[in-house]
């Protein structure tokens, strides 16, 4: 029987509609969600997903502002911007569309954005959040592929997970969001010799590689629910992830489609952020010595 598809289109419109009324009543009350995205230069597929992401906002009810500037726009001018962004009140997520103009050090531009703004999750202060269990924005793409994997039913207690990729914004969350779920974690990547000898043995696989055919369905436990992070194209120029859909479907339990899988959740992640961010869920923002939330519940128990 060939895996059932885990529908991220699905999954999106059901968490907009929960994310959409969670809006209206803060709407009601005068606190209209609001996300700000800034692009600066003219990559083309930059300006198409920034313009799926604000017509995301308008779906769900929020405000938002898209801020388009020249590709010479200076670091110090791109400063400013955010500066004035985290002073804005009616803005609780601010979001810089990766890549930025090489003479634009992106390290510097995300660490400008309040970690209270940062619904990419790609500060260091949300990363550390990350680590330490404490309350913050989880990176949004590793975020939907837990609840793409949480529809499957499976209960990742126990469970082996195989991380393929090990970038800050993909695969390194995601491996410490399965670990969180009390899954054991391996991280696999482009100095792991043989991928297929740990992949058989798992019983999920994420993909985020960025090279196509990488999991093939003879590296596939069957039964194995199995999670496309990839964009690739193939030779005719269509949309493709990482995973050979067409073989690996025969083997998994469930596998997500390219595209229609993890993409949309990517920004249905970031709505669920930015609404978060407007409802002020993560509070947590002083982080008070000897009072981390997220501490072990049984100290020494590895
Ligand atoms: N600061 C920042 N935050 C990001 O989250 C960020 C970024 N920069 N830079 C670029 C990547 C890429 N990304 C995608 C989001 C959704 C789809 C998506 O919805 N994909 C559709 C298909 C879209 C199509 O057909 O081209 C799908 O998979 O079904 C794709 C890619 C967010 N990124």
């Amino acid at each position: 029987m060939p895996a059932q598809n885990i529908d991220g289109v699905l999954l999106s419109q059901q968490l907009r509609g929960e994310i959409a009324e969670r809006a209206a009543k803060l709407t009601a009350a005068g606190k209209q969600p609001g996300l700000a995205v800034i692009l600066v230069g003219e990559d083309p597929a930059s300006h198409v997903y920034v313009r799926n992401k604000v017509k995301a906002c308008g779906d769900v009810g929020f405000h938002s502002v898209l801020e388009k500037y020249e590709a010479d726009l200076s670091e110090a001018d791109l400063l400013a911007r955010i500066d004035a962004l985290n002073k804005d009140p009616a803005i609780h997520g601010i979001l810089v569309q990766m890549p930025l103009p090489k003479h634009i050090d992106p390290s510097k531009v995300i660490e400008a954005i309040a970690t209270s703004k940062d619904v990419d999750g790609y500060s260091v202060l949300s990363a550390g959040e990350l680590v330490a269990n404490l309350p913050g924005f989880r990176p949004c793409t590793p975020y939907g592929c837990m609840k793409l994997i949480e529809t499957t039913g499976i209960d990742l207690r126990g469970k082996h997970a195989v991380v393929i990729g090990r970038s800050n914004t993909v695969g390194k969350p995601m491996a410490l969001l399965l670990l969180q779920a009390n899954a054991t974690v391996t991280i696999c990547h482009s100095a792991t010799p043989d991928l297929g000898l740990y992949t058989r043995q798992a019983d999920v696989v994420v993909a985020a590689v960025g090279r196509r055919n990488t999991l093939t369905a003879d590296m596939v436990k069957p039964g194995a629910v199995v999670i496309d992070v990839g964009m690739n194209r193939d030779d005719a120029g269509k949309l493709c992830g990482d995973v050979d859909y067409a073989g690996v479907r025969e083997v998994a339990s469930h596998i997500t489609p390219v595209p229609g899988g993890v993409g949309p959740m990517t920004i249905t992640m970031l709505l669920m952020n930015t609404l978060e961010s407007a409802e002020r869920v993560h509070s947590s923002k002083q982080i008070v010595p000897g009072q981390a939330s997220g501490m072990d519940p049984k100290p020494g128990v590895a």
